[in-house]
């Protein structure tokens, strides 16, 4: 099975499939099942959940019990790097965090586990997601994902830091690139650069101007989603398959 987390502004292009709600000891998830592929809207299917109040384990959680095995997450992102245009792709490959309130961990009681966070992200995948881009010449970074806890954007002071540390910046790529290697299962992100953040932008940040980029890159987004729910992966020849091997103290 695959799984696909959709962000901001993707319900609206990608929603199909039949309605579930699943039921998890973290709670529950609503997801849509359509053949092998599971597609779950961490905002929810009408947007009214904020990053910071997802319930990121439960939605991993619903995905592992539903036999899903590798995700494809799909985020909205500030650019930190002139370099790094809106309308373009930004597939991360390390992560920084400063959220606040997040459960980000399946492991607090009983079992101690300390998951190895080298390669956050699944690097077969990461392989397999810049084939698809390039194939396709679509203008894409590779790069660190900063997360904050939002759901207010980011000061000018704080980019200014941002940007010696890292290329794009969101509200929703962790706890879930986490959660998802605790189950062993293989995470990816695509992130669609929808505007230059705060400070290196010469206005203010709206979210108009956010929904109105994922707009522009709609097509894309969409050929890329179709392009790896497609895609023959084989066996599973990565670090993500026995991430806990090695982490259970
Ligand atoms: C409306 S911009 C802020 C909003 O968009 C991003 O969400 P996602 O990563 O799910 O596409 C960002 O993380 C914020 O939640
Ligand atoms: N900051 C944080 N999250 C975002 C941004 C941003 O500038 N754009 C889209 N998601």
């Amino acid at each position: 099975m695959i799984g696909i987390i959709g962000g901001t502004g993707i319900a609206s292009i990608l929603g199909k499939g039949e309605e579930r709600i699943i039921e998890t000891k973290y709670g529950k998830a609503k997801v849509l099942i359509d053949d092998d592929v599971v597609l779950l809207f961490r905002h929810g299917i009408e947007h009214n959940v904020p990053p910071h109040r997802i319930n990121y384990r439960a939605n991993i959680y619903a995905l592992k019990q539903l036999g899903v095995e590798r995700i494809l997450a799909i985020n909205s992102v500030g650019s930190l790097k002139e370099e790094i245009k809106p309308g373009t792709f930004v597939i991360p490959n390390d992560f920084i965090e400063f959220t606040k309130f997040r459960e980000s961990t399946f492991y607090d009681e009983g079992k101690v586990v300390h998951i190895d966070m080298t390669e956050p992200y699944c690097p077969e995948l990461r392989e397999i997601l810049k084939k698809i881009l390039e194939n396709k010449n679509y203008d894409y970074h590779e790069g660190v994902y900063v997360c904050t806890e939002g759901p207010r954007f980011e000061t000018k002071r704080e980019i200014k830091i941002f940007k010696n540390w890292g290329d794009v910046v969101g509200m929703t790529g962790y706890p879930e690139v986490v959660l998802a290697r605790e189950l062993e299962m293989c995470y990816v992100s695509l992130c669609n650069v929808t505007n230059y953040a705060a400070g290196i932008s010469k206005n203010v940040l709206t979210v108009d101007e956010v929904l109105e980029t994922i707009k522009i890159m709609e097509d894309k987004i969409l050929k890329i989603v179709d392009e790896f729910i497609n895609y023959d992966f084989g066996e599973r020849n990565c670090i993500c398959k026995d991430a806990l091997k090695h982490a259970v103290i």
